[in-house]
């Protein structure tokens, strides 16, 4: 290369943006970090919500609904809602509990904790309790989610959560990171990583039931919640030829779900057919809630890679696909 051109290259990556504060939908403040290789994620700081992941070639890798509100106090219909205090509807609080439609802040004092030093394109958000919030759950905390767009495309997030008490009380939660993954084809996809495993099924009032042996694929309505399960997951998309993979710290539990057509109808913020083009696959902690005494925090990791399905050598064989990488 000229060295002209090569010094033009090197000030492009100088000049190069990896974080821009702007506005989303409805004027909501959105976070957008960018990798050199093109990759993106957006962020709102609604719910501390991630809400788009691209690739390189601008595909987008989530699914968020057509007909997702981008206005509180509705939780946006896709992406990553965070489920914190509480996962679903057992407990006192709103189903998945309210960090999902809190807006969360921008964190440019948050403590340090070992992390790639090549990731640039990260940001650091934090959620406190409003007083209102202390009517709901009466604890103290600092939930602090650090979201990195890392130089080969891969997404982590990893949550801190802090018990702030004063008043020498513990508290107990639950967790997940409910990601919608976008999929060509429902029919076509299948998970790896879950057979065997246990799993409550939200369908038949959470009884417990073990899976087969063979991967996971879909034909009508799923709702469970897989307990102790592996530190990855692969969804593979055959239709597409792309495989995620979601690893996992922290979180021991997965749910899967994908409302099929009766209840997507039912969602006034789902399309009537959008059930054919996403899955969740949720990192949890569900079945085991964790409780935190003052002082003491608890974290959480999910990453998730998006890569040809043929760069697995055996493609559909779980073993293989769960140890490249
Ligand atoms: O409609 P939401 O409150 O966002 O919940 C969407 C879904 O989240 C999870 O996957 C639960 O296991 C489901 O039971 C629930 O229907």
């Amino acid at each position: 290369m000229a060295t002209v051109e090569k010094e033009e290259k090197q000030m492009e990556k100088e000049d190069f943006v990896y974080v821009e504060q702007t506005k989303g939908v409805n004027g909501l403040d959105k976070v957008i970090l960018r990798e050199v290789r093109d990759f993106s994620a957006e962020v709102y700081l609604y719910g501390g919500h991630v809400t788009s992941w691209k690739n390189e070639h601008g595909e987008e890798l989530l699914f968020v609904s057509n007909k997702a509100i981008f206005k509180p106090p509705k939780a946006i219909r896709g992406g990553i809602p965070i489920c914190f205090p509480q996962f679903g509807p057992h407990g006192t609080l709103e189903q998945h509990g309210f960090a999902r439609n809190r807006v969360w802040s921008i964190d440019n004092d948050a403590p340090p904790f070992s992390t790639n030093s090549t990731d640039k394109a990260f940001i650091d958000l934090i959620l406190k309790p409003s007083d209102e919030d202390m009517k709901l759950w009466p604890h103290k905390y600092e939930f602090r989610l650090r979201i990195t767009l890392a130089p080969g495309g891969d997404l982590k997030l990893t949550s801190r959560i802090r018990n702030m008490n004063t008043d020498g009380k513990p508290f107990t939660f639950t967790f997940a990171y409910h990601t919608y993954f976008a999929v060509t084809d429902i029919s076509e996809v299948r998970v790896e990583g879950l057979e065997t495993h246990d799993y409550l099924d939200n369908l038949r009032n959470r009884e417990r039931f073990t899976e087969q042996g063979d991967a996971i694929t879909f034909e009508s309505e799923v709702d469970k919640v897989y307990l102790s399960t592996p530190t990855k997951i692969a969804i593979l998309d055959h239709e597409r030829k792309r495989t995620f993979v979601l690893r996992k710290d922290g979180l021991p539990d997965a749910v899967v779900w994908n409302p099929w057509d009766k209840k997507a109808k039912a969602m006034a913020d789902f399309g009537d057919e959008e059930y054919k083009h996403m899955l969740c696959v949720e990192a949890a902690c569900i079945e085991k809630p964790i409780t935190l005494k003052p002082g003491e925090e608890w974290r959480g990791r999910q990453e998730l890679s998006a890569v040809p399905s043929s760069y697995c050598s055996g493609q559909l064989d779980p073993e293989t696909v769960l140890q490249s990488g």
